[in-house]
């Protein structure tokens, strides 16, 4: 079953700007999708008609077999948690332990319920010990945390996030990887927008390339090793492409678009290179 499904959807601001464009997309339990494309390409914009935030002016989205209406966007947000791209934007309350059980208590779960579901959340994003801190005494990285925290204490099946990789140094951006495989090993569907190809080279199992509120191509991550969609895209290369394009032994083959793939070329090279020593 699909557990997102996006049917020639088109969305105009107020102001006449048409940011998104007959978009046609279907998207598996369980993925995990990067969605790329330059600055003003309409992957906010889409991200925020996926959880009903946004309605589209013309066309259906359905969430795990249920078109978003007005009538079920309650529903819709406990399926699907979007996590901003901005944590200040998400994380307003006093205090932390406020903020992640904010979402379950006005779903009215008993306190036992609250209890247990936000303390496993922030557990889950490594920021239990900080519960009775306030959010404006956090530093970006761990505000973006207990965003996601907001977002897994509701239990949504689908989990959107906004260049979650955005303005989070190194070491913060590893964690995020990390959160997201663990979201991923719970039978998570993600689908997030990032500028960052290695991560999405990576990352994703599904790429979709968006230009001008339109999709430009949807494919396995190896679509980033595509040079006339990544031109067209304003991205490059994933660095291990362009490291293996360097050399002419690789240089007309395939790309590989990141570590895993580089060491099967590798390896493959070499035990045809070596198969007649045995
Ligand atoms: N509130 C708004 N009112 C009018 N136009 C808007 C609004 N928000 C975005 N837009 C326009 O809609 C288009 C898509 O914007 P959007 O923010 O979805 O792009 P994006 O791909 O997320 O960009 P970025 O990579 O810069 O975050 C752009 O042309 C933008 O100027």
């Amino acid at each position: 079953m699909d557990a997102i499904k996006i049917k020639n959807v088109t969305y105009q601001y107020e102001n006449g700007i048409k940011a998104l464009t007959d978009i046609t997309l279907n998207i598996p339990v369980g993925a995990k999708v990067a969605l790329l494309g330059p600055n003003g390409a309409g992957k906010s914009t889409l991200l925020h008609h996926l959880n009903g935030l946004k309605e589209p002016s013309e066309g259906i989205i359905s969430i795990l077999g249920n078109p978003i209406t007005r009538k079920n966007a309650r529903f819709i947000r406990q399926q699907v948690g979007l996590v901003f791209q901005d944590p200040d934007d998400q994380v307003f309350s006093g205090t932390v332990w406020d903020d992640v059980t904010f979402g379950p208590r006005n779903l009215q779960m008993s306190e036992e319920e609250v209890q247990e579901i936000c303390t496993a959340a922030l557990g889950n994003v490594g920021m239990l010990e900080y519960k009775e801190r306030a959010p404006y005494h956090l530093s970006y990285g761990q505000k973006k945390r207990v965003a996601i925290a907001g977002i897994l204490a509701m239990r949504p099946d689908i989990v959107l996030l906004d260049e979650p990789m955005a303005f989070l140094d190194p070491a913060g951006q590893d964690e995020i990887t990390g959160l997201l495989q663990g979201l991923h090993y719970m039978g998570k569907t993600i689908l997030l927008s990032t500028h960052d190809v290695n991560f999405a080279a990576s990352w994703a199992d599904m790429v979709v390339l968006l230009k001008d509120g339109k999709i430009l191509a949807v494919g396995s991550n190896q679509l980033l090793a595509d040079e006339e969609f990544i031109r067209i895209a304003n991205l490059h290369l994933p660095i291990i492409a362009r490291t293996f394009k360097m050399v002419p032994e690789f240089s007309s083959s395939k790309l590989p678009i990141n570590e895993q793939e580089a060491f099967r070329l590798l390896f493959k090279r070499f035990n045809e290179n070596n198969k007649y020593q045995y």
